[in-house]
């Protein structure tokens, strides 16, 4: 694929013209699951999308390179039918008495790259995140109450090649849904009720 062979150059970095938006055929199909063991493509895919949140959680080398924060990226968003997401969740830092912060022993909450990563059972219970949520394939704010499982257990490959089964709540749980639902063509506005978008219906956790 001649699109994954310039992203996975040596000198290349995955910045946001790499990143399709809204109307971009991938966005809207199902990907395909990566084989096993991992080809060498598949793997550095893997790692330059995990870069590539990395660089965009730094202040620095975001506004030097123009990129937009994300907490995810999804293979379809790389124009790729490949089951590749990557998750970049960081810890936030505590604030002491005296305001001064205090940065966590570990800096990340979730920091992986899951390969053909699948929901095998989920919560009744629905959540949302309290602000909504975003996407780097949308350039617009779409307002309103993404409505998600609260709860997921996810069963995923990772870059060893090792079957994981995960159980996800609150915020890690929300994110993960949003980029599975990218490697299965959904989009996150998917998910809100556009005639009552801030409605909170059936026990709905909203999530801070
Ligand atoms: O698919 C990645 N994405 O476009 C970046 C933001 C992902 C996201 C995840 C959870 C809540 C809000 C936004
Ligand atoms: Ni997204």
């Amino acid at each position: 694929d001649q699109i994954q062979e310039n992203l996975i150059k040596p000198s290349h970095q995955i910045d946001m013209d790499d990143i399709v938006r809204e109307g971009f055929p991938t966005l809207r199909e199902v990907a395909d699951e990566v084989a096993f063991p991992l080809s060498k493509e598949d793997l550095i895919l893997g790692e330059k999308m995990m870069e590539f949140l990395r660089n965009s959680q730094d202040p620095v080398i975001a506004d030097k390179m123009g990129l937009r924060g994300g907490v995810g990226l999804a293979g379809n968003q790389l124009g790729l039918l490949k089951k590749v997401i990557a998750v970049l969740i960081p810890n936030e830092p505590e604030i002491d008495e005296a305001g001064n912060e205090i940065l966590p022993t570990e800096p990340f909450k979730m920091q992986e790259v899951l390969y053909n990563a699948k929901i095998v059972s989920h919560s009744v219970q629905d959540a949302a995140l309290e602000t909504g949520e975003g996407c780097l394939s949308v350039d617009e704010e779409i307002p309103g109450f993404v409505v998600r499982h609260a709860r997921v257990t996810v069963e995923y490959y990772n870059k060893e090649g090792e079957k994981k089964k995960i159980r996800l709540k609150n915020f890690e749980s929300m994110c993960v849904q949003h980029e599975i639902d990218h490697t299965n063509g959904i989009m996150f506005y998917d998910h809100i009720d556009l005639k009552e978008p801030w409605a909170i219906k059936d026990g709905m956790l909203v999530i801070q």
